[in-house]
């Protein structure tokens, strides 16, 4: 690719995206620029970790650039927008990462007629896979669709929804590793209260969801049938679930789910 890209924002999602990127080699590290608030130390580490480059004359970078990455904090869009929104025109590309914000609200507040594409990824862009979703906004054409694909495959997986889905998608997949982190965390105190010591525990659990997911991966059994495949009648796996059902764990993801679906509503409604 021979696009030239800036990232408006520096956090963590932002790295995620750019580590994938710059490990793919697709794009020229020298082509990707990124900027943020006021974190100067943060935007030295990634020009030195990764080989890009800071945006040192804004108007020139960010007008000159054809893909924008919005990836600052939905509550933060107005500010970072009134600052740069004179810069933006209709031959670049708007991507966003805004959990909640819909390309309308954006597209509000730069008031062109520009491409905005929403995006959902996850941090496992980090390692380059990410679980990304992606849906058009007003202005966007088939090519522009193409575009975001191709850069987007470089930090994982895609799949294309209407907009109205995206908060559904925030609540499965951009929140979703932080619910298996959050697991992980679960078993880790488990097996040290089961007796385990914790270096023992933490290369177990690790290893077992590592099998886990290269089993989903590769297997082309259903998911029920590999969890029955480990579930002996009367045996411990089924002492373990039927524990988890008491304890309404099935409930728990849902109401989990629903409530960062929920919250992702929210955050769209906050603009
Ligand atoms: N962290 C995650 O797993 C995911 C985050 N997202 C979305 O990505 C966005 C960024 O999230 P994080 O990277 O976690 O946040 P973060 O807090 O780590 O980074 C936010 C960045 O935005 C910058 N910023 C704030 N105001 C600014 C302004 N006026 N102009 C320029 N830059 C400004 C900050 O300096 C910082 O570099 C959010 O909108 C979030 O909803 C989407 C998918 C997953
Ligand atoms: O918690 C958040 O708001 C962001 C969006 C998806 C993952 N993290």
């Amino acid at each position: 690719m021979d696009q030239k890209i800036v990232f408006i924002g520096a956090g963590s999602m932002a790295e995620a995206i750019i580590a994938g990127l710059t490990k793919s080699d697709s794009l020229a590290h020298q082509r990707i620029f990124v900027t943020n608030k006021s974190n100067q130390d943060r935007l030295t580490y990634l020009e030195e970790t990764y080989g890009i480059k800071q945006v040192n004359d804004k108007d020139k970078i960010i007008s000159e650039s054809d893909i924008v990455v919005l990836a600052m904090k939905p509550k933060d869009m107005k500010d970072a927008l009134s600052s740069i929104k004179s810069l933006i025109h209709s031959k670049q590309l708007i991507l966003s990462v805004l959990a909640g914000t819909s390309t309308k609200a954006i597209l509000k507040e730069i008031n062109k007629k520009v491409p905005i594409i929403r995006v959902m990824p996850n941090t496992s862009a980090l390692i380059g896979e990410s679980a990304t979703a992606i849906s058009k906004g007003k202005y966007v054409e088939e090519y522009h669709m193409t575009i975001a694909n191709k850069l987007l495959h470089t930090i994982g997986k895609t799949v294309t929804v209407e907009e109205d889905k995206m908060h559904a998608v925030t609540s499965i997949s951009g929140s979703g590793p932080a619910y298996i982190y959050y697991l992980v965390e679960a078993m880790q105190k488990a097996a040290i209260d089961a007796g385990l010591e914790q270096d023992i525990a933490e290369q177990l659990i690790k290893q077992t969801i590592i099998g886990v997911g290269e089993m989903l991966r590769t297997s082309s059994e259903p998911v029920h049938i590999l969890r029955e495949n480990i579930t002996s009648p009367e045996g411990t796996t089924e002492a373990g679930l039927n524990a988890l059902k008491k304890h309404g764990f099935e409930k728990a993801i849902t109401e989990c789910v629903e409530s960062a679906r929920k919250r992702s509503l929210e955050l769209g409604e906050e603009e």
